[in-house]
């Protein structure tokens, strides 16, 4: 039986999944952790992606790499990081970002050339930062790729030519998502000088071998959890992993002026509007860290307390945040009185997580092609009670959780399989998943909205205190 390799080079981790190519059936799965912060040293990937997937590999016929969107892993001639890649969640460039969109004639120009609204997530934002803070490394660039593309570049031998993909692409800020193409001009205004660009591979394309094993061209960390769940119309991805990400499969591309959804490309050639929180996981490790708890602990106090918490919501904008443009915000905790208790608190964690992803949801359904009807639950928070139990009500679509696995490894996987089948599409592999019970009908989800709106609306300008 062929089998395929399937990685996912993720914010806090690698993880790889070895998987039968006929039946998507996992075989066998290994971890390793990243370095923590939001600059990274890009070979500290290749260390993990060596530990996680070295051992797997030459047992593979082929492989695909999922990682990270928007990193800015910049290189010199010989190949080497000339600067740590600044990550997706790293929020300096939030005042480039201010400038290139003015620049670019404001937010729906912004979003109409490249997709999205450009924020300090975006790859070119890092590039425009480097120009003004760190103008010897970039003195000493030769190329730009994406965290995906160097660890495929390195698996393929470092060739003098590195390829990535247009769902990868489409989160640069240099790429339209209408024409396939990079637009080189737009790097260049921002870092104030060209620099290679990876060439874009097709969809399912051979782009290397590593030994006898074929390479797909492997794609961005969302746009491979997309094909791992084999997201049907009206199905709404819903990770809760670094990032809260909402994602939709679309047919035509997206443009989004108030920037809450990105209007990415996937890696098969349809779309993927994605609206995406820099705050998510996290929000959970914070509460069950000031509470003293592991995370089922947290679940366990947050079930004890009541919808709504007893009045205390939490507005998680830990961070920073991106949707809503917030760079500079931190998180605001209102309604404490002297008898809230370490339920209440714990409660709010979760609800404050919930509803910043409502939101997200509440951005993708305002789209008109693109409705939710049902969210399918994935990512490292997605394992816990707490959020299980309270999701169905607090996002307000029925939600689903498909059988726990690594979504963006598996969907690097049926890449690889693609690629290695040559066929016409990626293999059918099921995906089985449970519906997850949606508590009665009552007044309680529709407060909680309008509680936490409320308060989103009356912090709105607020920055973190220094
Ligand atoms: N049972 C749980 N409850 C809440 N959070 C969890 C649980 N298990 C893992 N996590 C959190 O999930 C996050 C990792 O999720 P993951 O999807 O792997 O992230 P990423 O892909 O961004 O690296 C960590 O912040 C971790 O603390
Ligand atoms: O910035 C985005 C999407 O635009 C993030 O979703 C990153 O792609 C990182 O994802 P995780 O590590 O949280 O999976």
């Amino acid at each position: 039986m062929p089998l395929v390799l399937g990685v996912d080079s993720s914010t806090q981790s690698t993880k790889a999944l070895l998987v039968d190519a006929d039946s998507g059936a996992v075989v066998e799965q290994r971890t390793a952790r990243h370095p923590d912060g939001t600059a990274v040293d890009p070979r500290r990937w290749l260390e993990a992606f060596e530990e996680a997937a070295g051992p797997l590999l030459d047992r593979a016929d082929a492989v695909a790499v999922g990682g990270q969107q928007h990193g800015s892993v910049v290189l010199d001639a010989a190949g080497e990081p000339v600067h740590d890649a600044l990550l997706w969640n790293d929020m300096r460039s939030a005042g480039a970002a201010a400038d290139l969109v003015e620049e670019l004639g404001g937010p729906q120009a912004s979003a109409d050339l490249t997709g999205s609204v450009l924020n300090a997530s975006i790859t070119v934002t890092k590039l425009r930062w480097m120009r003004d803070h760190a103008a010897d490394a970039l003195g000493r660039a030769h190329r730009v790729l994406l965290p995906h593309d160097y660890l495929t570049w390195h698996l393929a031998g470092r060739p003098e030519e590195a390829t990535t993909d247009r769902g990868d692409a489409s989160g640069t800020g240099y790429f339209s998502p209408h024409t396939d193409d990079w637009m080189p001009d737009l790097l260049e205004r921002a870092a104030g000088r060209p620099l290679v660009l990876p060439r874009v591979a097709e969809p399912a394309e051979v782009v290397g071998h590593h030994g006898r094993t074929v390479i797909a061209p492997g794609t961005g960390d969302n746009m491979a959890a997309a094909l791992g769940l084999g997201l049907g119309p009206g199905d709404a991805g819903v990770s809760i992993g670094t990032s809260g990400v909402v994602s939709m499969v679309a047919t035509g591309p997206s443009a989004d002026g108030t920037g809450m959804v990105a209007g990415f490309a996937d890696a098969t050639g349809r779309f993927l509007p994605l609206a995406c929180t820099v705050n998510a996981a996290r929000i959970l490790d914070l509460g069950a860290r000031l509470l003293g708890v592991d995370h089922d602990g947290l679940a366990e106090l947050a079930l004890a307390s009541v919808p709504g918490a007893h009045g205390l919501t939490l507005l998680p904008y830990l961070d920073g945040e991106r949707t809503p443009a917030r760079p500079d915000a931190a998180g605001t905790l209102h309604g404490l009185t002297s008898a809230t208790t370490r339920e209440d608190l714990a409660r709010a964690h979760v609800e404050g997580l919930l509803l910043s992803l409502a939101d997200a949801l509440a951005a993708m359904d305002a789209m008109s092609d693109a409705s939710p009807t049902r969210a399918l639950l994935i990512g490292g928070a997605a394992r816990n009670p707490a959020v299980r139990a309270l999701a169905p009500a607090v996002l307000g679509v029925p939600v689903a959780l498909p059988h726990p696995g690594e979504y963006v490894a598996l969907g690097a996987a049926r890449q690889a399989a693609w690629t290695l089948l040559g066929s016409e599409a990626p293999p059918d592999w099921p995906v089985p998943a449970t519906e997850l019970d949606a508590p009665e009908a009552g007044p309680d989800a529709g407060e909680l909205r309008a509680a936490y709106a409320g308060l989103r609306e009356r912090t709105a300008g607020w920055s973190t205190p220094s």
